[in-house]
């Protein structure tokens, strides 16, 4: 913006400085009238013009070209009604963030006859207050005054100039207004795009014209303040009314927002709603009393609402202005039941094994859950050690939902995130934190997991900075996040799990012994799977049906053979594994059956015969009998079965030559013979 001295008339900068100051004025109007007239009859251009701002020399000039005459007013035109009708519902937004400022305005100049007026961007006059005393110049809504229509005046100045100005007397092009002073002020939009102007004139040089100019342009700024106010609480309004979630904001123990969801909780009006004491419709007025007290926020907590049997989960946050004054606090609220549906899907975790639905009733596997739920009883940390793919996880999940349901299943693979990272994922970060932070910060997974369960698998690959602070949490139940200066009080079960043997990284000094003595006051150990029996089978049956139905196709069976190399094989991968195996099985598996050639290669060549190159003896069946629990082949896989398999498979690689066939699976050509009868393939068999 342009000095203030530049934006004033001369006439008022004169006013200010002179002693002799009506004289002075008087002569100062009188010549600036004769230079107006002089630039007019063309004797003399513009440029010669030294009495005025070059940029109003060159408004009269232009006034002139639009054939005005100065010493000649015709009312100036009006808009039809029509159209002026359509274009106030546009400049709607304006005339009504503009309202209270120019009544105040009117009150302020009610002593000195003042007309403050508002127009559109054109110089249409959308608004006019406190009409001078006859209204000489004809000046009500829906006028078009413009250089055109009455050459050289304030706003039409300040909408091509883009500035603020003040004109006087014969500053302005006709001679009607050569008594008048009048200071415009641009108002812009909050991108930036001129709105309108606020126009300040009266009928008399004042000494308060020169801070009128201030007024008019503290106005215009207010009303564009206004505009983003307006644009914010839009914002706000669209992001109360888009969430599923229910929203209250609290002030001074008084609801005084509350969106749509919130109004269904409470089965409200939302102006019943609004103004409600939080007494009447809370039960934790405490909890909501320390968060407006403290200002220390709560998250995932659990929170009760009067007359209302459902359960809620909801965290509430401290509001606060930019000079850090108390603005209440905002509630969120969400139903428990939907709480884990929610944490789930944004943090990418499920937690969707229990111990009712998780595959495996070997006794070692039933001992293990029977040890799990005892301790899932209790609040204490619980380390999970297994190798790689036993199903650590699982257990874990089926931890946090036997002992906390209702709240968030956080998991966080300490092996797979960067060093660097992992103290930002664990405790989040303010605002600004470091570079690449988001600006608003974030939460990190210890804050999450509150009034849940935060799992920390891999721990043995925790490093050793971090497990001092991870010590320190679990012993303060306090963090803070990165960049941060409170501490937040967190509240969550830990679950650990490791395929390392963790006290070996003790003995290393890779892992601090009093971290392990702290997450380790339960201990479950998993089993490989090769260990685990009847789950073998049963886990092979739960994942045929898994992928079929993901295949979309009908479940196929598993031949005896396949079943006996699967059961052979010793699952370095465990369930992991298993499950790969079966689903690559299934994929392959031709005429709904799932033959040995289906299966990996890793699982075959591991077979130390072919199978179906050899006879599968009674002998066969008991080792893995013997090396399993007796439920092992309690599904049907029979010893004869697996017999008629292998001789039915050596007769279709054989042609159906019985000499042949003998010779594959290592019979006597009589004793297969007697089997092929008993077995009844002797349909297309030849010598
Ligand atoms: N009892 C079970 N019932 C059904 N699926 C299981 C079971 N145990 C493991 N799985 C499946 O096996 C896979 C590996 O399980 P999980 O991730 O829990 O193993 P883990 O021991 O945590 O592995 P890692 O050590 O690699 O982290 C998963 O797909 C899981 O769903």
């Amino acid at each position: 913006m342009q000095p203030l001295e530049h934006l004033l008339s001369p006439i008022i900068n004169n006013l200010n400085n002179a002693s002799n100051q009506l004289e002075d004025e008087r002569i100062l109007i009188e010549k600036i009238k004769r230079q107006k007239m002089d630039m007019i009859q063309k004797k003399i251009t513009p440029f010669q013009v030294d009495l005025v701002r070059p940029e109003i020399a060159e408004s009269w000039k232009r006034s002139s070209e639009n054939g005005l005459d100065p010493l000649v007013y015709n009312d100036p035109p009006l808009m039809d009604a029509l159209s002026f009708e359509q274009r106030l519902k546009e400049k709607d937004y304006l005339i009504q963030a503009a309202a209270p400022y120019v009544s105040k305005l009117e009150n302020m100049l009610s002593h000195i006859e003042a007309y403050i007026f508002l127009s559109d961007e054109n110089g249409l006059i959308l608004r006019v207050a406190q009409a001078l005393d006859n209204n000489r110049f004809r000046l009500t809504p829906g006028t078009i005054w413009t250089e055109e229509t009455i050459g050289t005046c304030a706003h039409e100045l300040c909408i091509r100039l883009n500035s603020p100005i003040q004109l006087c007397g014969p500053e302005h092009f006709c001679r009607i207004f050569n008594n008048i002073s009048s200071s415009s002020a641009p108002i812009f939009d909050v991108d930036g795009n001129l709105e309108g102007t606020l126009t300040i004139a009266s009928p008399k040089f004042h000494r308060h014209d020169s801070y009128s100019l201030g007024l008019a342009v503290i106005m215009a700024e207010t009303i564009q303040k206004e505009f983003q106010l307006s644009a914010n609480r839009e914002l706000l309004q669209s992001a109360l009314t888009a969430t599923e979630d229910a929203m209250i904001m609290i002030k001074a123990g008084v609801v005084i927002k509350a969106n749509k969801a919130a109004c269904q909780i409470f089965k409200n009006l939302e102006q019943d709603l609004i103004g409600s004491q939080i007494g009447d419709v809370f039960e934790d007025i405490p909890l909501l009393e320390s968060v407006l007290g403290t200002r220390e926020p709560h998250i995932n907590t659990h929170i009760k609402i009067k007359r209302s049997k459902q359960k809620f989960s909801g965290s509430i946050q401290p509001m606060k202005s930019y000079d850090n004054k108390n603005l209440g606090c905002l509630l969120t609220l969400k139903p428990i039941n939907s709480t884990l549906k929610v944490s789930q899907s944004s943090n990418g975790f499920t937690s969707r094994f229990t111990f009712e639905n998780m595959i495996g009733t070997s006794p070692q596997s039933a001992k293990l859950k029977n040890l799990a739920k005892k301790f899932a009883r209790h609040k204490s940390n619980i380390l999970i050690q297994g190798e790689s793919g036993t199903g650590k996880e699982v257990f874990a999940q089926a931890i946090h939902n036997e002992s906390r349901p209702d709240g968030p299943f956080i998991a966080v693979n300490c092996a797979a995130i960067p060093k660097n990272l992992i103290e930002s994922e664990l405790f989040g970060y303010e605002p600004g934190a470091f570079t690449g932070a988001e600006r608003i910060g974030k939460p990190g997974k210890i804050e999450q997991a509150c009034g849940g369960t935060l799992f920390l698998d891999e721990i043995g690959d925790m490093p050793l900075e971090l497990q001092a602070v991870l010590l320190r949490v679990l012993e303060d139940k306090m963090i803070m996040r990165l960049g941060g200066s409170r501490y937040i009080s967190v509240n969550f079960r830990l679950v650990t799990a490791t395929n390392k043997n963790l006290l070996e990284l003790v003995k290393r000094d890779l892992f601090r012994e009093d971290l392990y003595y702290r997450i380790s006051v339960f201990k479950l150990n998993i089993s490989p799977l090769r260990e685990r029996g009847s789950d073998i089978v049963q886990l092979i049956d739960h994942f045929i049906t898994a992928y079929a139905e993901a295949e979309c196709i009908d479940k196929p069976t598993l031949s005896s053979t396949a079943k006996y190399i699967l059961l052979q094989y010793n699952w370095p991968g465990n369930v992991r594994q298993l499950s790969n195996a079966i689903s690559y099985a299934v994929c392959m598996s031709t005429d709904g059956v799932i033959y040995p050639e289906h299966l990996p290669d890793e699982i075959l060549k591991t077979s130390s015969t072919p199978v179906l190159e050899r006879h599968v003896s009674e002998k066969d069946v008991e080792d893995i009998e013997s090396s399993s629990d007796s439920d092992a082949f309690a599904v049907n896989i029979s010893v004869k079965e697996m017999e008629k398999e292998a001789i039915k498979r050596a007769l279709e690689k054989a042609d159906n030559h019985v000499r042949d066939a003998a010779k594959i699976v290592g019979l006597s050509k009589s004793t297969l013979y007697r089997k092929i009868k008993q077995y009844g393939l002797d349909n297309n068999i030849e010598e």
